[in-house]
């Protein structure tokens, strides 16, 4: 998956993935109580030891693995080498990496950040990259345009799990409108036509409960944390997605990461929630 050759758009190798590994996502974050919790140091040899276990556990099973940057980032230059080579270990085993650094700036700025994630040899290249929309839906565009020339994908942060997220996407706007419906019909224009569906995704949360006033149909991925560690339950996924669930990437991280540093344990646990994922799915 690595190299140069040219990648089939994000949306198509998503679902794929989805068809074949079930639509999990695991991320890594390596929160220091989660390094203390494994024994390790709260150090660059005890996050890539963490990194590494995580990615040679799961990176050849799961659909998507999703690294959170901030957990990286906070050992500086260091840490950013241990997740540029997660990241490569992660695709070379056959997983989509979902880079959670939740970027977002005026456009040309943005424009320096798509050039980071999203341009295919870029030494932390992804498939797909978190961004935010606050500055300005259209403030993403150079994204949106690199994204497309690579391969690669969006997730737009829309409606988030936290529940300070409602005080801003929740708001109305002068055209009646949320500021979180905005985002996903402005998904819903960017993905019309793509088959089999789209590569410009939101972020909605699993924890958020009914979200019927929302129209989730933006033919793109919903990457929905909040399952496990802020209490969303693969059995939520039907009643806040509705039929909007057969897109759905759910995310867990503390809630597998938790049972390491035993391999086989996270393999197991990423297992369980595959599966109460597949039957939650299948009877919504
Ligand atoms: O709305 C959002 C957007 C991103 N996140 C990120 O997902 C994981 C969740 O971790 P858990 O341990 O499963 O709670 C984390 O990296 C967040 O930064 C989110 O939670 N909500």
């Amino acid at each position: 998956m690595t190299g140069t050759t040219a990648l089939e758009p994000f949306g198509a190798r998503l679902r794929r993935a989805m068809d074949e590994r079930g639509p999990l996502c695991v991320g890594i974050d390596p929160h220091a109580s989660l390094l203390a919790d494994w024994g390790l140091n709260d150090d660059v040899a005890g996050l890539e030891r963490f990194s590494r276990t995580v990615v040679e556990a799961l990176a050849d099973r799961v659909a998507v693995l999703k690294p959170q940057s901030a957990f990286f980032e906070r050992f500086g230059s260091r840490g950013v080498a241990v997740l540029e080579k997660s990241v490569e270990e992660a695709r070379a085993a056959g997983a989509l990496v979902v880079m959670d650094a939740k970027r977002g700036d005026i456009g040309s700025t943005m424009a320096a950040y798509a050039e980071t994630y999203l341009r295919k040899d870029a030494p932390l290249f992804s498939d797909a990259l978190t961004v935010s929309p606050f500055l300005g839906y259209g403030s993403l565009q150079p994204a949106v345009d690199l994204a497309r020339e690579n391969g690669a994908g969006l997730f737009v942060l829309a409606l988030t799990s936290n529940p300070e997220g409602r005080e801003v996407q929740h708001a109305v706007r002068e055209d009646g409108r949320t500021v979180g419906a905005t985002m996903l019909a402005r998904l819903a224009a960017e993905n019309a036509g793509a088959e089999p569906m789209g590569s410009f995704g939101a972020v909605v949360g699993a924890t958020l409960g009914d979200l019927s006033s929302y129209d989730l149909e933006i033919n793109g991925p919903l990457l929905a944390p909040g399952i496990g560690a802020q209490g969303a339950t693969p059995a939520d996924l039907p009643g806040v997605f509705g039929t909007a669930v057969r897109n759905v990437v759910p995310n867990v991280s503390r809630g597998v990461l938790r049972h390491g540093p035993d391999a086989a344990a996270l393999r197991a646990s990423a297992e369980r929630f595959a599966t109460e994922i597949a039957s939650a799915v299948a009877s919504g």
